[in-house]
């Protein structure tokens, strides 16, 4: 009989994308199961960083703007991230936060539906979303009314020519749960609303379809799955076809129709590029650069089919520990097609078997209330890791670990 530990090593030796794993740094002896919290480094960035520092900015100082195509960059990188979205050229630019990109998308998707009052937004909404849409709200005088994406239809029916926009993330970052793009923009298009689509813990792990599917607007964040770093520039995809009458909050000198004229009055850029908004920290914005050449001539169809083939190992291996540990429950969807890149359990003790399981090297986070959230990224993520992870699970409880004093500890950052 095979072994889980056999089975798992036939499956990376069958594994087409393992050899991407060799692309990025990983200290050994982890397992790291929160790349899609802050990603991994790809070897490339350091000396990209290096050659960035010293000699564009250290030998050719502000000509680096021209001769670095410095100025061209959140465009140029906006399209290599278009790959990723299903989106034709010129359609997202780079930069700043995704809370600011969500603050310019929600606020421009409702001025282009002025005169309709009412955004309905994801019940399950990341924070920040939640806390920005509210603002939104007071300064348009809008309201906001949160749904579930279960519920959008029916809410829909009832509000239907008074919804301006709705928006919703992608993939659910407590749950994985993974929407249906396409049914949800058609359900809000069907009713003359647009959509802003939160794609933070979508995009480089599942392929999307922005042009095809008819998206409005969204935005995303590139120190996830895209593996930009801590802090890397966010991104806004603004179809193309809403371009002329889109009108921004933020009204910045990078997206004037002429920058340096230096005039008094704004005056917007032609397409996505009056979505720039001032000066980008031009390190993180080349350290994402060479980051995303990892994501050259990937699939990621394959990726999202790996994605999902881990998780049902994931959880093949967790059945017996499920089955004797009546307080541990998973909370992700079990079919693996509505699943984004990541598996969450429950515990009532989640914080303290967190830190356990980092203890021994597995690298997970936690959510309120009492999550454990395994999010992997299948260009570095091998099968063994997923059971290694299992088996450091297993142990924990099994030794009641969490229950040490060091464990106990509240975190900052979770
Ligand atoms: C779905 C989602 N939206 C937005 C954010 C916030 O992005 P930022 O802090 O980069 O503005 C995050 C993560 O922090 C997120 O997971
Ligand atoms: N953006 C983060 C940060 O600034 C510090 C620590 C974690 C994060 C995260 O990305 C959290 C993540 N968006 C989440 O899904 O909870």
């Amino acid at each position: 009989m095979t072994t889980r530990r056999e089975h798992a090593e036939q499956l990376d030796a069958a594994d087409q994308l393992a050899p991407l794993r060799e692309q990025f740094q990983l200290p050994p002896n982890v397992v790291y199961l929160d790349g899609n919290s802050l990603g991994a480094l790809v070897n490339q960035v350091p000396d990209r960083l290096a050659d960035v520092v010293t000699r564009q900015w250290g030998d050719h100082l502000i000509r680096a703007w021209n001769e670095d195509a410095w100025w061209q960059a959140p465009i140029r990188i906006g399209d290599r991230i278009g790959k990723l979205l299903g989106a034709g050229p010129g359609q997202v630019v780079v930069g700043e936060s995704t809370s600011i990109q969500f603050f310019q998308a929600l606020t421009a998707a409702a001025r282009l539906r002025s005169g309709r009052r009412l955004v309905l937004s994801d019940l399950n909404h990341f924070p920040t979303n939640r806390y920005l849409a509210a603002s939104v709200a007071r300064l348009l005088g809008l309201e906001i009314l949160e749904v579930s994406a279960d519920d959008l239809q029916a809410a829909l029916r009832e509000h239907g020519s008074d919804v301006c926009a709705i928006s919703f993330g992608a993939v659910d970052f407590r749950t994985g749960a993974l929407l249906d793009i396409p049914q949800i923009t058609e359900a809000a298009h069907s009713q003359g609303a647009l959509v802003v689509w939160d794609v933070c813990h979508a995009v480089g792990a599942v392929p999307l379809e922005c042009d095809a599917d008819q998206v409005d607007l969204a935005v995303g964040c590139t120190y996830k799955y895209l593996n930009g770093g801590p802090g890397s520039p966010a991104f806004l995809y603004a179809a193309a076809r809403h371009h002329a009458a889109l009108d921004l909050p933020l009204t910045g000198w990078h997206g004037h129709a002429d920058p340096f004229g230096m005039t008094h009055a704004f005056e917007p850029a032609e397409g996505i590029a009056k979505a720039r908004v001032g000066t980008l920290p031009m390190l993180s914005l080349l350290a994402l650069d060479a980051a995303l050449d990892v994501f050259d001539g990937v699939d990621l169809t394959a990726v999202q089919t790996k994605s999902q083939d881990l998780g049902d190992f994931f959880l093949e291996c967790l059945a017996d520990l499920l089955n004797t540990t009546p307080e541990l429950g998973v909370v992700s969807p079990r079919r693996a097609t509505r699943r984004g890149s990541q598996v969450t359990l429950s515990h009532p003790e989640a914080s303290p078997v967190m830190a356990a399981l980092i203890a021994r090297g597995v690298i997970g986070d936690v959510r309120p209330p009492g999550l454990l959230r395994f999010g992997w990224n299948s260009l570095y993520i091998r099968y063994q890791d997923l059971l290694h992870a299992v088996e450091a699970l297993e142990t924990v409880l099994s030794e009641g670990e969490h229950r040490r004093p060091e464990h106990q500890v509240p975190r900052l950052v979770t």
